[in-house]
């Protein structure tokens, strides 16, 4: 036990949390250089090409201190992106200390200070690590600087390193024997550990990742989730290298791997606790929670014959993700198809490309919202959950509607700062703190509706500052919001899959744009279309786009039939990406292209 440490790296996105943690597998010569991969802990393809972690990994390290000892690094690698901000928070949990990398030539940034924040709460020793000093545009000085205000350690606490040299490396890993504390607990006591992460296996099921804090597991043991409730034998227990590797016990400190054959992710819950069933533990370990979906959209078929394709597919995707919920929907402009609950836009975004990747699924996703909660005059506290703007009951049966409200980090240089107030100001937001990090960098902090920042903020808020602002939020909680749902018609027809929830004061104005933009969308056809926008029977927008007579085989006058069917078939192609509504051909980018509304 003495010669454990577990400990995690924490960073704003991009600031080479895989590309340091792969220098310390080589290093460690926990992998070869021959497997050695760019990123080898990024096991996704998805993962590896957009650069981005998106679940977090945990792989057994052995490094041989210049003390002569050989010791047993944990290393957990946690995803970087707010949405999976749960599961950030259960792998620090399960650590004693974590390396706050830091990019030399970008400094502080929110999700830094954020994770920090995360790790002080679970009381981790940190370890700050001045990243990329290799690079020309590094800034050593001043960002040591700002690191050692925030921290209020000394200047050579820092740890100057670079994941594309190497640099540092050897540093690293002496601080972490040096200054992580190593795990303490009784191997004798009732076993307790944190599930901090699972993946899904199409031949083993699902693995669950834990950290045992007391008591000691052994391979065949019964064992109980807490949360869950459910009971199971421990096949398979074992240490997570590359591969993995089986073990017939494990104890205090140790990170590994359960297999009980486990077939769907839902029964297996980040956070939970395992412990035995003979001799339980008394007591959980806290911070668990229910993951809970932040935005929902419909997602549909292009073609109504799919929707069972699409039901497995989402199925299948669910084995391997337990954070992505879905049910039926129907729709009366695009037939049957799911509603499904995402973390975030970055996860709805993930689901539809794996949908069109691994399963050939091209599908509708209709606009997303957040989950609002509408109370009704039936009774006092009667209250609805509302995840799409179709559930919203009557205006003659509502009493209020209320949103979910976060708080919002953002740091970026003082320049900005008024363009930055406009635009939260803009999404309803309000300002509770300013506060410099240094002459030349300001922390900023909002409230602001879930709903405003869920489409266009961030690039809104990347645009202003040039690309000098950092974001990032923690949910707050529901207020009352006085909100009108938003109809759009095409010739008359309404378009269910268009409607959205609105603030009152914004109504018209978003009315307006939203057919400005449709028209932009929606190809010419051989009728005039009226676009309209309207609350309840008032229509607050209106625009036109005018008729065509469209003949693509005008041009091939003269005989040539084969070649004019070529062209009909190809045109019949394209309109396999539209949808019929009423009389009128949406594509179907124009679902989710409409709420782009740039100025
Ligand atoms: N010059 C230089 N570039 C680096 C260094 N470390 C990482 N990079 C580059 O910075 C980019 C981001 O590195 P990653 O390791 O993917 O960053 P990350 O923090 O793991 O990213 P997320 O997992 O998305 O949070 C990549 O283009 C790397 O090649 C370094 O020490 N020096």
């Amino acid at each position: 036990m003495d010669n454990i440490r577990n400990f995690c790296v924490i960073a704003h996105i991009d600031h080479g949390k895989s590309t340091l943690s792969d220098r310390l597998l080589e290093y460690t010569n926990t992998i070869s250089e021959r497997k050695m991969k760019d990123q080898a802990l990024d096991s996704m393809d998805l993962e590896r090409e957009r650069g981005i972690t998106i679940k977090s990994h945990a792989i057994q390290l052995n490094y041989p201190h210049s003390d002569g000892t050989t010791y047993t690094f944990n290393l957990i690698d946690t995803p970087g992106h707010v949405d999976f901000s749960y599961e950030v928070s259960r792998s620090i949990a399960a650590c004693e200390g974590a390396l706050l990398l830091v990019d030399a030539s970008q400094g502080i940034q929110a999700q830094t200070i954020s994770n920090l924040y995360l790790a002080l709460e679970h009381d981790l020793e940190i370890i700050p690590v001045l990243n990329k000093v290799d690079m020309d545009s590094a800034l050593v000085e001043e960002s040591t600087d700002e690191i050692v205000d925030l921290l209020g350690c000394a200047p050579e606490d820092v740890v100057l390193a670079s994941g594309k040299t190497g640099f540092g490396v050897e540093n690293i890993l002496s601080a972490i024997v040096e200054r992580v504390p190593a795990p303490d607990g009784d191997p004798k006591a009732p076993l307790t550990a944190l599930i901090f992460d699972s993946v899904f296996n199409p031949f083993r099921g699902v693995i669950a990742y834990f950290r045992i804090f007391n008591g000691t597991l052994k391979k065949g043991d019964a064992v109980r989730f807490v949360h869950t409730e459910n009971e199971y034998v421990a096949d398979e227990i074992g240490v997570l290298q590359l591969d993995m590797h089986p073990r017939e016990s494990l104890s205090v400190g140790d990170v590994g791997y359960i297999i009980t054959g486990i077939k769907v992710s839902k029964e297996i819950k980040v956070g939970d606790t395992i412990t035995h069933v003979e001799n339980p533990a008394k007591s959980v370990i806290q911070g668990f929670e229910e993951v809970k979906p932040m935005v929902f959209a419909g997602i549909f078929p292009i073609d109504n014959d799919d929707f069972e394709d699409l039901r497995d597919s989402l199925e299948k995707l669910q084995l391997n993700d337990a954070s992505l919920v879905y049910e039926p929907e129907s729709s009366a402009a695009l037939g049957f198809g799911f509603r499904c609950g995402f973390l975030g836009m970055l996860h709805l975004e993930i689901i539809q490309e794996r949908l069109s990747r691994e399963f050939d699924q091209e599908v509708i996703t209709t606009v997303p919202n957040v989950s609002y909660f509408a109370y009704t005059n039936r009774a006092p506290n009667d209250r609805l959950i509302i995840n799409t703007p179709n559930d919203l009951p009557d205006p003659t049966l509502l009493n209020r509607v209320e949103e979910p409200f976060i708080q919002a980090q953002i740091i970026t240089k003082p320049e900005y700062i008024g363009g930055i107030m406009t635009l939260c100001m803009d999404k309803r937001g309000t300002m509770t703190k300013q506060v410099y990090l240094t002459t030349e960098r300001v922390e900023l902090t909002f409230e602001l509706p879930l709903a405003e920042i869920v489409f266009d903020f961030y690039d809104r808020l990347k645009s202003i500052s040039r690309g000098y602002a950092s974001f990032d939020y923690t949910p707050l909680d529901y207020r009352e919001s006085d909100l009108v749902k938003m109809d759009i018609l095409l010739n008359n027809d309404p378009v269910d899959a268009l409607s959205a929830l609105v603030h009152r004061e914004k109504a018209e104005a978003f009315g307006r744009k939203i057919c400005k933009k449709l028209k932009e969308l929606l190809p010419r056809q051989q009728f005039k279309i009226a676009i309209q926008a309207s609350i309840g029977a008032r229509v607050v927008a209106r625009e036109t786009v005018s008729a065509l007579r469209k003949d693509v085989t005008a041009k091939c006058y003269g005989g040539d039939i084969s070649r004019k069917r070529k062209l009909l078939e190809k045109q019949k192609k394209g309109k396999k990406k539209m949808r019929q509504i009423g009389n009128v051909e949406v594509p179907q980018k124009a679902f989710l292209e409409v709420l782009k509304l740039d100025d």
